[in-house]
């Protein structure tokens, strides 16, 4: 745990960086994994689940029996929570539709756009930590809504070459097409090229740890299409003297708990909630089971002491979190000053849990500052817009000699005749 009093601002660049692994290493194994997933297909998988999740699988393709079986050993309570996970899930983003809106720029020109889902979308499930089935529903239920036709999910197996049940019931609920056992960055390699038993996709989805993270960086070069480097979680949270140091310590322990490389950073401007809070974060980890991901995340994880809250939210945009928690008493009048995060949580009760699980938006965000430059997972995510244009007669009367001398000036004079020869 890092404690810092008052930092000056020429130390916040410091202060902002993320724990990453050695880049040179991990570029050097995308590539050896790319090459022999090229190579070998099916074959090369089979061998990285040996190598790299020490399961032996003999078939990477989850069969229907499977499927059934998983659903037997899901009982009746928690099939109740995913299923009031989904429909809230599901509920906010069908409110992402958007009416075709056609408009006419000029008289007789008219514009529009039209979505078209991705057709075939690659879902990654992580499973390294934790088997986290609350991203099939993250991810699954907006590519349903938005009509892909085929949803090609991977996700590690383990030792016993299995996939967790509840992964394989949110699969099935969510209409998955077909579940592959492979995971890191084989499995993004995999539905970037193709195998004999997995289909290439056109869109690669989901968060991972860094290898899965740089895996995607590396498919883009073979034209698949990703949604954004979704890292290791991090959260930021922002803490008045209202604050309760309990729930914070709570908030941050809850994404600590990812993994050892997750980062969490904590900022009050009160000495009181910040001594109480660092205290109360010992007090739950020691209390955590499974803690011991926590306790490494918290090692890279920063505890700072600030002047204002409107430094903390200065400070908090250059660090662009995933998630950010207002913890504050008067949260509406800083949301305008929130210029970088993934995704926000207002208030004393907005736990991040909540948006992890259940309460609609997507937990499938921008990492390691990218929250500068990407959104998060949503309904437009998973179609593509376009455009389209309708010019009568009048219309091109209307733009034609605008388009004529903007041709001309290009040196373009065959778009220009295509102008002129239709108003001849
Ligand atoms: N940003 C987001 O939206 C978001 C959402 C959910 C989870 N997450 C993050 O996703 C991550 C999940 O990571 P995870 O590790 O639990 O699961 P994972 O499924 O992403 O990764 C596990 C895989 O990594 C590969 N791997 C592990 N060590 C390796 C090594 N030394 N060399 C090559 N490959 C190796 C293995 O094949 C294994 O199957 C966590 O960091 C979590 O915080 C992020
Ligand atoms: N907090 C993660 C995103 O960083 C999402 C998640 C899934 N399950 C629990 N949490
Ligand atoms: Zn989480």
């Amino acid at each position: 745990m890092k404690i810092y009093r008052y930092p000056t601002k020429n130390t916040w660049t410091d202060l902002v960086k993320r724990p990453v692994l050695e880049q040179k290493e991990i570029s050097g194994l995308i590539t050896e994994i790319f090459t022999e997933v090229e190579k070998n297909g099916d074959k090369a998988l089979i061998e990285f689940n040996r190598k790299f999740d020490k399961a032996e699988t003999v078939s990477i393709k989850v069969s229907d029996v499977e499927i059934q079986e998983a659903e037997k050993q899901i009982n009746d309570e928690l099939k109740q929570a995913i299923q009031q996970a989904k429909e809230n899930i599901a509920t906010f983003h069908a409110s992402q539709k958007q009416e075709i809106q056609k408009i006419e720029t000029t008289k007789g020109v008219v514009c529009w756009r039209e979505n078209r889902a991705v057709e075939r979308v690659g879902i990654y499930i992580p499973g390294g930590t934790a088997p986290l089935f609350s991203t099939v529903l993250m991810l699954a239920v907006p590519a349903n809504l938005a009509g892909c036709k085929e949803i090609i999910l991977c996700t590690p197996p383990d030792k016993n070459g299995n996939i967790n049940p509840a992964i394989l019931y949110a699969a099935k609920l969510c209409g998955v097409s077909e579940i592959f056992k492979i995971g890191g960055a084989q499995a993004v390699a995999a539905m970037a090229l193709g195998t004999e038993s997995i289909p290439e996709v056109n869109k690669i989805f989901g968060p991972g740890n860094q290898f899965v993270v740089a895996a995607k960086e590396y498919a883009q070069r073979y034209g698949v299409a990703i949604d954004m480097p979704a890292g290791p979680s991090e959260v930021l949270v922002i803490a008045d003297e209202q604050a309760v140091p309990e729930f914070c310590a709570a908030d941050l322990l809850s994404q600590a708990e990812h993994g050892s490389d997750s980062q969490v950073v904590f900022i009050t401007t009160d000495l009181k909630v910040f001594e109480e809070t660092i205290e109360a974060v010992g007090q739950q980890l020691r209390d955590l089971p499974r803690n011991e991901f926590a306790g490494q995340a918290l090692e890279n994880s920063s505890f700072i002491l600030m002047n204002s809250l409107e430094e903390a939210l200065e400070f908090s945009n250059l660090y662009a979190p995933e998630h950010l928690i207002l913890a504050i008493n008067d949260f509406e009048k800083y949301i305008p000053e929130i210029q970088n995060a993934g995704s926000v949580f207002l208030g004393n009760y907005s736990c991040e849990s909540a948006g992890d699980y259940a309460s609609g938006t997507n937990h499938t965000l921008p990492t390691n500052a990218y929250a500068k430059n990407y959104s998060g997972v949503s309904l437009d995510s998973f179609v593509k817009k376009i455009t389209f244009q309708h010019l009568s007669k009048e219309g091109l009367q209307n733009l034609g000699k605008t388009i004529e001398l903007m041709a001309e000036a290009e040196g373009l004079f065959a778009h220009k005749n295509a102008v002129s020869i239709r108003l001849k």
